[in-house]
């Protein structure tokens, strides 16, 4: 089912209609859930040393193998080592071919996150460059319903997969977030290991009228970050998931390339801000494939709130 070239750059038309094909079948096998093969069992470890679990690697190999047709030459997902060379092509994909691995066998939203760039000589440098030269940034979400979010630097569009033709349809073509919110999203199980920054604001949220705030706030949190982000697209919030204490987590959980960097560049073009506490994502470097960054996002004046803890 071609994809309506309204908005869309044409150069990119292709790869978004092989992106959102790949996400018509994923959508249908998720669907299928307990119906089909196992989708949560584990099959290895990525380069990470994070478990890959069977759907993980197979969204991988569909994008791969669907993307080799058209102007993506450099391919990086957060479950292959290095980037894959396609061929002749203009641009580099980075791409989390499935956030939310732990809900895949609960019935919870899941989603893809992808990041274009335009393709440099070089693999690697297409992608080791400032978060801001992205050409494109967005997510499929699979969930109760299907849809996606996708920024060509004018603006957030917001599609919804039809079920019974598996077309993506423009819904809106100017999303944008609150500035106020009264939700915010962090696991906070992991309280005792966070940075001071993140203790802080938090302890203000959960203080509510009783403190600095002035107003309750709510808490919520998936365990999926395109399902947080929709979220948050969709009625505005915060999410914080900040640098801790555990080993392995000095830079947070979530990867700069494959998470972080189109995620800000969405929220970005729909009025909201994202740092890691101190610096602007767009503004950041991946220093490798796979790094991770400190991640904070959401509605504008929370975002800024985030980042005055940090610096008191
Ligand atoms: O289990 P935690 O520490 O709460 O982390 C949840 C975060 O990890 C992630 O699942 C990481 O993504 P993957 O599932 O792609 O590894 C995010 O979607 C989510 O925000
Ligand atoms: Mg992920
Ligand atoms: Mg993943």
């Amino acid at each position: 089912m071609p994809l309506s070239p309204d908005h869309i750059p044409a150069d990119l038309l292709p790869v978004m209609e092989a992106l959102t094909r790949v996400g018509r079948d994923v959508a249908a096998i998720i669907a299928r859930g307990a119906l089909g093969d196992s989708l949560s069992v584990e099959v290895g470890e990525n380069s990470d040393g994070d478990g890959q679990k069977a759907l993980d690697v197979m969204a991988d190999e569909m994008f791969e193998a669907a993307l080799r047709d058209t102007a993506v030459r450099f391919y990086a997902s957060e479950e292959q080592e290095g980037v894959l060379d396609l061929g002749a092509g203009k641009y580099a994909l980075a791409i989390d071919p499935l956030d939310g691995s732990s809900n895949i066998d609960v019935n919870v939203s899941i989603g893809t996150i992808f990041s274009i760039f335009e393709a440099k000589d070089g693999a690697e440098e297409s992608f080791l460059r400032p978060a801001g030269e992205q050409v494109a940034g967005g997510y499929i979400v699979f969930g109760p319903q299907t849809g996606m979010a996708v920024t060509f630097d004018d603006g957030v569009l917001i599609y919804a997969m039809d079920p019974e033709t598996g077309e993506f349809v423009l819904v809106e073509t100017d999303k944008k977030i609150p500035a106020a919110t009264k939700e915010y999203a962090i696991n906070a199980s992991n309280r005792r290991h966070w940075v001071s920054g993140a203790k802080a604001y938090i302890e203000e949220c959960e203080a509510g009228e009783t403190g600095a705030k002035g107003k309750n706030m709510n808490m919520r949190w998936v365990a999926s970050l395109v399902a947080e982000t929709h979220r948050i697209l969709t009625r505005g919030g915060v999410f914080l998931y900040p640098a801790d204490a555990r080993k392995g987590y000095e830079n947070g959980r979530l990867r700069m390339l494959y998470e972080c960097a189109p995620i800000a560049f969405l929220i970005e073009q729909a009025g909201g801000a994202a740092h890691d506490g101190e610096v602007r994502i767009l503004d950041k470097t991946a220093p490798e494939l796979h790094a991770r960054t400190p991640f904070i996002f959401g509605s504008s004046d929370e975002v800024a709130s985030v980042k005055a803890h940090y610096e008191a």
